[in-house]
């Protein structure tokens, strides 16, 4: 990407903080549309892919080490069920789970009953809100809805606004919205920035993370474009997937996103989280994305206010695993209880 074009360097005194986790995080107040800076965007795949091979190959954690990514891993989760015959109960089940992710006497034998290890939030459809609110009530766990028209983001634009605005009323603290990917498609970046912006607007102080739906926006280039014009709208996250997608989360893509992430922190000082989503299942793939965003952005977006995995199977394996590591033996996944 060029490096000119810097259109805001300095972030204002007056910004809120937020955050669940460790970080003090300034939100992203987004920047004027900017064309320019869109179009000059270059992505050289080749590249990219031989960086993930390296990190593939490079890196492995161990024993004390690995039990210590996978605790990480679990507190950026974004628990999630995102299914037509979800039900209350089922929502409830898994409230249950994020607020107590591992095993009690796993907490015990790993010495970390005084961490409170929590997920970082619990992801649902927007009729699953209230229920979620409720089951989460005296946690600091959020609750993320997934609106405007989940997965596709097809329905009339006043409904996916009024769809934002009713899930944040019934106690989301934070909303997946998912971009139209024609505007991608047809290199409409000023409809797409318009659409965002407006999406944010809805949201208040509910945070905003953009689903592109990578997998159907047809080229890195535009995945690396529609990252830039998501946060440049104001985007707090940007999000690979629905997992509803053909082609979910991939490493390749989010060595994109989160380069992305990196060009627009130096133009602007402004951090934004990365999420990775959709098939995200096992802990060995949970611990590469975690190296790859230490070492792409750096340790302060190894927290859950700035990375995320959306993720409905991926606790299963961390916590068999992390049996494994207390007691040297693997349980059936069917014996946990999400699994
Ligand atoms: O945003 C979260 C995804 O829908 C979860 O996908 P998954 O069920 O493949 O883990």
């Amino acid at each position: 990407m060029s490096e000119q074009k810097v259109t805001h360097l300095t972030p204002h005194d007056n910004r809120q903080p937020y955050g669940v986790g460790h970080n003090l995080i300034v939100r992203n107040e987004g920047i004027p549309f900017d064309a320019g800076l869109v179009e000059d965007i270059r992505i050289n795949l080749s590249a990219v892919e031989r960086r993930v091979a390296s990190l593939k190959g490079r890196r492995t954690v161990k024993k004390d080490w690995q039990a210590a990514w996978l605790l990480k891993a679990i507190s950026c989760i974004d628990l999630t069920t995102l299914s037509g015959d979800d039900t209350p109960g089922r929502v409830r089940r898994l409230c249950a789970k994020a607020k107590a992710p591992i095993r009690a006497d796993l907490v015990e034998a790993l010495g970390v009953a005084d961490k409170n290890i929590t997920v970082g939030a619990v992801c649902v459809y927007h009729e699953m809100v209230a229920t979620a609110v409720e089951a989460l009530t005296g946690t600091n766990i959020p609750v993320a809805a997934v609106s405007t028209g989940f997965p596709a983001g097809l329905s009339p634009f006043h409904l996916r606004l009024a769809e934002i605005q009713e899930s944040v009323a019934a106690g989301a603290k934070e909303i997946d919205i998912v971009i139209t990917r024609r505007h991608v498609l047809t290199s409409n970046w000023q409809a797409l920035y318009e659409e965002v912006k407006a999406f944010r607007d809805a949201c208040g102080d509910a945070h905003i993370k953009a689903i592109l739906a990578t997998g159907e926006l047809g080229s890195a280039s535009k995945v690396a474009k529609a990252s830039m014009v998501a946060m440049m709208a104001g985007a707090d996250f940007i999000k690979t997937s629905t997992g509803m997608e053909k082609v979910n989360a991939t490493q390749p893509v989010s060595l994109i996103m989160m380069r992305a992430i990196r060009d627009y922190y130096e133009r602007t000082g402004f951090k934004i989280g990365y999420k990775p989503a959709g098939g995200i299942s096992t802990a060995k793939d949970a611990v590469q994305y975690l190296i790859m965003v230490k070492e792409e952005l750096g340790t302060d977006w190894l927290d859950p206010d700035l990375f995320r995995f959306g993720a409905s199977r991926l606790l299963t394996d961390i916590e068999r695993q992390l049996e494994h590591f207390v007691t040297g033996r693997y349980s059936a996944a069917h014996r946990h209880p999400m699994g």
